[in-house]
């Protein structure tokens, strides 16, 4: 009775339907995905992986609705190399994925285990295309820079944008900041990663994202964890 209607709702709104809207759903490079590490071959002779990230200049946080977005508004950046052949690729925005129970929120899982959150910086080609929505078609239009999040330490560079949220807290909200961050401060230590061909993990899913996910989680504090998820789960914006 009752309990049994709830999931049927929930599968029939979730991402089961997105292919009838975005048939690129169905398609066969589609992520999030499990990382078997067991499976993954080593990377053998890949060129190292370069970014450089411009730290002054105005960024805006928004809320889109599902997450908050911190768009770097088309100052100069660069990632290259590693599996990006010889394009050059340039930071477009990037944005965090929190869970509605602390320790689920990544989307991508390895060997089977979620983690609290995971961030993604979004790059796009800008040696093959001509816009960020160009690129976004392209399959080989993005590079995102995936990073796992656990509970830890207080995470100081990106308490630069969590102690914006409460100013945020509505789809469509947005705040602009003038304070020093430099993006490559969210990246681990050790720059160990894995990498495969995939896609956007929300609509429209287009196969259009070389995938780097670094191997080392990251440490951010309960609290943060816990302000991502008061304005993002709870009713907010959901
Ligand atoms: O940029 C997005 N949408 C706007 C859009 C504009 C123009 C063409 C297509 C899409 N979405 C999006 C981009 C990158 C990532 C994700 C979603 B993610 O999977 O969450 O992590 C990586
Ligand atoms: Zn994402």
């Amino acid at each position: 009775y009752y309990p049994y209607l709830v999931p049927v709702v929930i599968l029939i709104v979730g991402p089961a339907t997105w292919v009838e809207k975005f048939p690129e759903a169905r398609g066969t490079r589609q992520s999030p995905v499990d990382i078997v590490t067991s499976r993954a071959s080593s990377g053998g002779s890949a060129p190292p992986l370069v970014w450089r990230y411009s730290v002054n200049h105005p960024r805006s946080v928004v809320n889109p609705g599902y997450c908050w977005r911190v768009d770097e508004n088309g100052y100069d950046s660069e990632l290259r190399g590693g599996p990006l052949g010889s394009d050059v690729y340039k930071l477009q925005q990037w944005h965090c994925h929190w869970g509605s129970v602390n320790g689920e929120g990544s989307e991508h899982t390895v060997d089977g285990r979620a983690f609290s959150g995971e961030l993604h910086l979004v790059h796009w080609n800008t040696s093959k295309y001509n816009s960020f929505t160009e690129a976004a078609g392209q399959p080989d239009g993005l590079a995102v820079l995936g990073v796992l999040l656990m509970v830890g330490s207080k995470h100081d560079e990106l308490d630069k944008v969590v102690r914006l949220l409460p100013y945020i807290q509505h789809k469509g909200d947005k705040v602009t900041f003038s304070e020093p961050l430099n993006p490559a401060n969210l990246l681990p230590k050790r720059i160990a990663y894995w990498t495969y061909p995939g896609s956007l993990t929300t609509p429209p899913c287009t196969e259009s994202v070389t995938w780097i996910l670094f191997k080392e989680p990251v440490q951010v504090s309960a609290e943060q964890v816990r302000l991502n998820l008061c304005y993002y789960v709870n009713g907010k914006n959901v």
